[in-house]
């Protein structure tokens, strides 16, 4: 996305051709800095303490940390470890497990010697998928404010609510659940977000908050609890978020938080819809509440905030006793019936396998 006329990916590769280069979102939005990733091990601290976070972002980094640790050392034995050290930073997100199944197959097909740069081009690869498919994603979820726009007052604002950071951020580029927003945006409808900050790591308020000013989206931040509120006095027209991992049967695993957004949607007739781009779909799993594993992060991400100091500096405050420890479950399941509709890449279609199937024939 463009920002002060400079087009930005949230990961590419420097002009030596090996060394990547990612945003680092934890620093958002007091500072847009670049960092470097040169090793394995740098990208997998990258994801494991969030300096890129997102599903499909996730997925990306994972497919250069593949690259640069066959750039060290293409050997089986290293394909292997490398899996291994990249696939345990984080449990959720599915799409870590598909980008690395995908370059532990396509690299092991081959000899050593060919496979540090089979593996930059397939992590360039990725890349660039995840931006077509999130553009139509947009394209597709864009439909869907529209007919919300046709049945409102001409010159009505439509009222989207979002939970966490689906979006660019969290992806390549154009994001999931921010790309409908975009294209509606760009399309001159009248839109405005409403943001939940998203507690404990704030993505919400950090990083979507960042988002939206940078591109001119009118936006609230409201606390994760105004949801239901606003929902009930008419204030929210559909809520569009992101997902992590969705089962065969279409129940969504996302940031925690978002089944409750969704029993109140529910419960006051708001459309809720997932932007879901086909690589986080885990078609092994059906019951997601049942088979998808929750990331439990450190509880001092509950006990202590990560902001800007009035000295400007920047530094974790304690908001809770000493003797209070956190917990902190980083991600929730919705049930399908929760869930209005699907926003893929092939279109939309019911949270259900019928569905899914409907869209991705290939899966029958
Ligand atoms: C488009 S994936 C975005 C998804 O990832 C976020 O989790 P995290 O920031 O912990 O990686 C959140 O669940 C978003 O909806």
């Amino acid at each position: 996305m463009k920002i002060d006329g400079t087009h930005y990916r949230s990961i590419w590769l420097g002009d030596d051709q090996k060394t990547v280069k990612i945003i680092e979102q934890r620093l958002l939005p007091h500072e847009l800095k670049v960092v470097d990733l040169k090793s394995r091990e740098d990208a997998a601290i990258a994801i494991k303490d969030m300096w890129v976070r997102g599903a499909p972002l996730i997925g990306a980094t994972a497919a250069y940390g593949m690259a640069l640790a066959m750039a060290d050392d293409p050997s089986d034995a290293n394909l292997e470890k490398s899996w291994e050290i990249l696939h345990e930073t984080r449990p959720t997100a599915i799409n870590l497990r598909w980008a690395l199944n995908r370059a532990k197959a396509h690299l092991g097909a081959m000899a050593p010697e060919e496979r540090a740069a089979a593996a930059y081009k397939l992590a360039a690869e990725i890349c660039d998928e995840d931006v077509e498919i999130n553009r139509s994603i947009g394209e597709n979820g864009l439909k869907l404010i529209e007919e919300i726009a046709a049945k409102k007052a001409p010159g009505e604002t439509i009222n989207i609510l979002t939970h966490c950071n689906a979006g660019w951020l969290a992806t390549v580029d154009w994001g999931t659940a921010t790309s409908p927003i975009y294209h509606a945006v760009e399309k001159g409808l009248k839109v405005h977000v409403w943001v939940d900050e998203t507690r404990p790591r704030n993505q919400g308020a950090q990083l979507t908050s960042w988002e939206m000013a940078s591109h001119g989206v009118p936006h609230t931040l409201i606390v994760d609890n105004a949801g239901g509120h606003l929902m009930q006095h008419g204030q929210v027209d559909m809520v569009i978020v992101g997902t992590d991992r969705t089962t065969a049967q279409g129940d969504v695993c996302n940031k925690i938080g978002t089944y409750l957004k969704a029993l109140a949607a529910k419960d006051n007739n708001v459309p809720f819809y997932v932007a879901l781009p086909s690589p986080t779909i885990d078609w092994t799993v059906n019951d997601g509440v049942k088979e998808i594993p929750i990331e439990e992060r450190d509880g001092r991400e509950v006990t202590h905030v990560y902001g800007k100091l009035e000295n400007g500096e920047r530094d974790w405050v304690q908001i809770s006793p000493d003797a209070t420890p956190g917990g902190n479950p980083a991600f929730d399941v919705t049930p399908s019936r929760l869930i209005t509709g699907l926003i893929t890449e092939r279109g939309v279609c019911d949270a259900s396998s019928e569905g899914l199937k409907k869209l991705f024939p290939e899966q029958e």
